[in-house]
């Protein structure tokens, strides 16, 4: 019988390539196997839309199973460390995304960042705001109550230091067209925001950090020879665009990108991991000490064990 990938195998072979999907084209199976072999290895990853299809409410949103499987496989393994990069506060990653601790994390798009379990150790970057800024948060968030209030079914989303305007649910496409285009106008009538669009979500933040600056404190920490990130929407292409020629930036889904690699959809992202974390625990799967760069037994520096 032939599986996905054409060759043959038992009943139980089939099944397992069925539930990985497709082998990703040769191109990118010869990058992720590139990576796989670095030896310290950073995977970094955005949230919403490449780990976790979308879901309509934010709260419900979770990794898909498979890739779940593939981020506690690369987890486990020597001189490896698995970093989440998201929009979302640092508190949900914590709750949701990384309940044991074992990843690094980077959340409110790169204004906080909690370096876990590298040397620097866990601890979020604890996000203060000056009274101005405050006050500008307080008339931002003001100003998007306002406006659910006026487009019933889009919701509010409170970060520590933005607020972000939802409209999936709305079922008229023209309405919520419009009160994203109204939100905007109402942001920019707040000089000092930073304001993002997103999938169906209008987001704005009184601190101008990007993923770009969250993924480069991670890399700072970690020191990796290699780094993988894959994002899908435009405040990803902040964390791809300081990628450097060793390292895997990968697209998912359709929107404009600078990264060399793309894939269609979280599921496809899914078996790409599963084929970089299958092929790094083979190449290292055996070696003495486990966890990622930075942990005891990982190598305390973050630099190469050679
Ligand atoms: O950087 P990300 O991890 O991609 O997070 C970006 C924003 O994602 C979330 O909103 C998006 O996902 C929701 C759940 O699937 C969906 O309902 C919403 O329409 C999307 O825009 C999240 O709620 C935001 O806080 C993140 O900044």
């Amino acid at each position: 019988m032939a599986d996905a990938r054409g060759a043959t195998g038992s009943a139980a072979e089939v099944a397992a390539a069925r539930r990985r999907g497709p082998a990703p084209d040769d191109s990118l199976s010869q990058a992720l196997a590139a990576a796989a072999a670095s030896d310290c290895l950073l995977v970094a990853l955005d949230f919403d839309g490449t780990l976790a299809p979308f879901t309509q409410d934010p709260a419900d949103s979770r990794p898909l199973p498979a890739a779940q499987q593939a981020l506690d496989a690369l987890v486990a393994l020597p001189r490896t460390t698995v970093a989440v990069v998201s929009g979302r506060p640092l508190d949900f990653l914590r709750t949701v995304v990384d309940p044991q601790r074992r990843m690094v994390l980077s959340g409110s798009h790169g204004a906080e960042v909690d370096l876990g379990p590298t040397a620097q150790g866990h601890g979020g970057s604890g996000i203060e705001l000056s009274a101005p800024q405050r006050e500008l948060l307080d008339r931002a968030v003001a100003a998007t109550r306002r406006l659910v209030s006026r487009h019933p079914g889009s919701h509010t989303e409170l970060k520590p230091a933005g607020v972000a305007f939802h409209t999936r649910p709305l079922r008229d496409p023209v309405e919520a067209e419009r009160a994203l285009a109204e939100m905007a106008q109402e942001y920019s009538r707040l000089p000092g925001l930073r304001v993002t669009p997103g999938e169906h979500v209008l987001e704005c933040s009184v601190l101008s950090a990007t993923k770009g600056d969250g993924l480069a404190a991670i890399r700072s920490a970690v020191r990796p020879d290699a780094t993988v990130f894959a994002g899908d929407d435009v405040t990803d292409e902040d964390a791809l665009a300081v990628l450097g020629p060793r390292d895997l930036g990968i697209k998912v889904g359709p929107k404009d990108t600078v990264a060399p690699w793309r894939v269609a959809d979280p599921e496809a992202l899914a078996t790409a991991l599963g084929r970089l974390a299958r092929e790094r625990s083979r190449l290292f799967g055996s070696r003495p000490g486990t966890g990622p760069a930075g942990v005891a037994g990982g190598g305390s520096t973050g630099t190469p064990l050679r």
